[in-house]
């Protein structure tokens, strides 16, 4: 069966390779995937051929991610804390992978997939069978039961954004629109009045589709991006993931670019709406949103000036040469995001829309199109339920920095078994911190990012403050204080610090991408619907934390390199986080959730300029905070919802995650009572399984206050690490 009509006949993966899942979806041959890793390069090959499959065994890593039995023996059991955070290591020293970093999946939004799949439908871009069998899969095992929709995150309440995409994607790999699980889903989708009722993002991808008409997306003027730079509402001054998602879709936008209609999308039309298709009056719903999706209502402002742009400037004052002028420019600044990633993108929102760019102004066969294709791999992800879109081309050096520092700090990095596991990882660390700056770094409004580092790989590339403080702290703390070779030149780890230095902002604190360029007034024209505090960067006290801590361990290894600046620009940094911390003791925390994680990296910083329970006034009530949410077990457990509320939501369950957060705040800080910190260690030793994992348990992360994401890897070093600094600090006690 063709899934895509229009390019062809299917591939099908060998039918010997399918298989009923539990739920009678077909699932391909587990043992049969592989995970590339080409220098942090992730992606999924799926091996027909017999003879590779057995030629090319698969890795104790490749079976984790794909859920399958890893084989790992049981270890002796583990009674003290030291114990368990070797057991713990020793396991998770198996996922090590040849270039020495960690993976992981990077899943929870249920807005990326979608995008991509839209992508390659209009771009005639053959999706890979083995892919389309398990994307399906996925998302049916995502599907919410009670109700048959989707939300914006694996954990949400069903929204029209989650539920119309997913539906739409389904449908695009081929499933009936007869399906009794897409029969609900549409059902849910018509309650909720239909597409028409989506937020913009969802009406953007319909249009392209061609299953809505570009008259039911609100404006996006490419001609903004021709606002001189002092303007403070110029595109620049703008979020980056914001700024580079409205660049390609001010360019579709200006184009009323769509994909020829053919049967499936003919069909989608009746589908999708309550009404039929030619009825609809479409100017009506620009601004329509369900209150399932409206977490940030648009303001009266935006609904005025959008009005305005439709009613006025469009049809009268649009004039054709300026719209021109604007469609190049926003051309040539897609151009220049393209070739600085190789085609990676920034992120799997953008790059997909910068691929149907490329499409419609390269050509179907053009390299920038063909690159595209290849990358959108990098960011597809294979588990036990199916295959997702990870939220970034992966996790790579934020973990590794992770995994080194907590052997660290729990004192084994000095064992000989050990040394191998660290050397790797401190290649892979030298290997993707970022050496030049992006070619014509100004003309694309892009950040200093030499001596940076990236979140996942130096093909992505770009700076994050905190990632570049981690990269900087590991590399210290392996080449400085344990003697592991220079790989990484003093000179580099100086580049590493200006370019930490140029990131503050003027209030001290540090935002993640870039310096803040614009008003927190531009809020007023947040389109978004779904997501909040996304139109400029915000100071976040984990970003200014992290940079505090980094900068004062570097101090200690080199005193002379800029002492003044770097001790000015902690002094105003500890102001803002002295500033950013709540009335109650707490800080928000906004990558991770919610006021644990923020607690750990605020007291840790605060500890690294001598400010602990017993000097200080800010460390004393964020440790006072933390105890008074202790659960009865020892744990600590908070519930995603503390993000969206802005106040501390407790989760049913204590959680491994967050519990080994809090402990280390405590200890970082220098918490005096031993007690509390004892019954949480009991509690990560009691949920450690016997071969010395732990197993998956609530999301962890968090973006845009109200979409969360998972960090799979944290459920093993935050523990060990917690566990690590427990045993040395305290005396390596038995405790179960
Ligand atoms: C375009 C939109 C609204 C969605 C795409 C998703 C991205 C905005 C986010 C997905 C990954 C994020 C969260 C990314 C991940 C790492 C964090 C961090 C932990 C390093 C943090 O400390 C600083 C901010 C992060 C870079 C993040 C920003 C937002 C994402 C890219």
């Amino acid at each position: 069966m063709s899934f895509f009509p229009h390019v062809g006949p299917w591939r099908t993966p060998a039918e010997g390779h399918l298989t009923p899942d539990a739920n009678g979806d077909l699932k391909t041959d587990y043992s049969r995937w592989r995970l590339v890793n080409e220098e942090g390069r992730q992606t999924w090959r799926y091996l027909e051929s017999d003879e590779e499959n057995k030629e090319w065994p698969q890795t104790i890593a490749d079976k984790y991610h794909l859920g399958l039995p890893t084989g790992l023996p049981e270890l002796p059991e583990a009674k003290t804390p030291l114990a368990a955070a070797e057991n713990g290591l020793s396991f998770f020293s198996h996922l090590q992978l040849e270039p020495g970093n960690w993976a992981c999946e990077y899943g929870g939004p249920m807005f990326l997939l979608p995008g991509i799949l839209v992508t390659y439908y209009v771009t005639n871009t053959p999706i890979p069978p083995e892919y389309a069998t398990e994307i399906k899969r996925y998302l049916f095992a995502r599907q919410n039961p009670e109700d048959g929709g989707w939300g914006l995150h694996i954990e949400a309440h069903s929204s029209v954004f989650g539920t119309c995409m997913n539906y739409v994607a389904l449908r695009l790999v081929g499933v009936s629109e007869d399906e009794p699980r897409m029969v609900k889903a549409r059902g849910l989708l018509h309650k909720f009045g239909g597409a028409i009722y989506g937020p913009q993002w969802a009406k953007f991808w319909l249009a392209v589709l061609g299953v809505m008409p570009w008259e039911g997306v609100n404006p996006v003027p490419p001609e903004l991006w021709l606002v001189p730079d002092w303007v403070p509402i110029a595109p620049w001054r703008w979020w980056i993931h914001i700024r580079q998602v409205f660049l390609p879709m001010s360019y579709l936008w200006s184009k009323k670019w769509f994909k020829p209609l053919d049967d499936l999308t003919v069909q989608l039309r009746q589908e999708l709406y309550t009404e039929p298709y030619d009825s609809i009056d479409w100017s009506k719903h620009r601004s329509s949103v369900h209150p399932a999706d409206n977490y940030y209502p648009q303001t009266l402002l935006l609904t005025f000036l959008n009005e305005a742009l439709v009613r006025v400037w469009n049809p009268y004052l649009r004039f054709p040469s300026l719209a021109k002028w604007a469609e190049d420019w926003t051309w040539e600044l897609i151009r220049m995001e393209d070739e600085n990633t190789d085609y990676a993108g920034l992120g799997p929102v953008n790059n997909p829309m910068n691929m149907v760019a490329c499409y419609i102004h390269d050509g179907p066969d053009s390299y920038s199109v063909r690159r595209h294709r290849e990358r959108l791999n990098d960011y597809m992800w294979m588990k036990n339920e199916g295959m997702l879109s990870n939220g970034t081309n992966g996790v790579q050096v934020w973990d590794t920095t992770f995994v080194t520092q907590a052997i660290v700090v729990a004192g084994f990095a000095d064992d000989p078994k050990w040394r191998p596991m660290l050397t790797r990882a401190l290649e892979f660390i030298e290997d993707h911190q970022l050496r030049e700056n992006v070619p014509d770094q100004e003309k694309c409004y892009r950040q200093h990012r030499k001596g940076a580092w990236p979140f996942s790989t130096k093909t992505q590339g770009y700076t994050v403050s905190d990632c570049t403080a981690e990269g900087l702290r590991s590399t210290i703390q392996l080449q400085e204080m344990h003697n592991f070779p220079q790989l990484i030149s003093a000179q580099r780890l100086k580049d590493s610090v200006d370019c930490l230095l140029l990131m503050q902002n003027p209030t001290g604190g540090f935002t993640e991408y870039e310096t803040t360029r614009g008003s927190p007034k531009l809020e007023w024209l947040n389109p978004a619907g779904v997501f909040g505090g996304i139109m400029i960067g915000y100071d976040y006290p984990e970003c200014t934390t992290a940079s505090v801590t980094a900068l004062s361990l570097f101090s200690k290894y080199y005193p002379d390199y800029r002492a003044d600046e770097i001790r000015a620009v902690k002094n105003k940094a500890v102001a803002y986080i002295k500033r950013a911390q709540r009335a109650d003791g707490s800080w928000y925390g906004s990558w991770g959730i919610c006021f644990t994680y923020a607690a750990m990296f605020a007291l840790e910083s605060l500890a690294s300029i001598g400010e602990t329970y017993g000097a200080s006034d800010n460390s004393r009530r964020g440790c006072d905070f933390l105890i008074s949410k202790q659960q009865a077990d020892g744990g600590w457990g908070e519930s995603y919802l503390s993000s969206e509320k802005h106040v501390y939501v407790q989760h049913e369950k204590s959680q491994v995650v967050q519990t080994a957060w809090a402990c280390l705040a405590l200890m970082e800080a220098r918490y005096p009572h031993k007690e509390p910190l004892q019954r949480a260690m009991k509690l990560l030793m009691t949920r450690q399984q016997r071969n010395g994992e732990w197993l998956q348990e609530s999301i962890e992360g968090v973006f845009n206050q109200s979409c969360m994401i998972s960090y799979p890897n944290y459920k093993f070093y935050w523990p060990i690490r917690a566990l690590g600094l427990y045993g040395r600090r305290f005396g390596n006690e038995e405790l179960v």
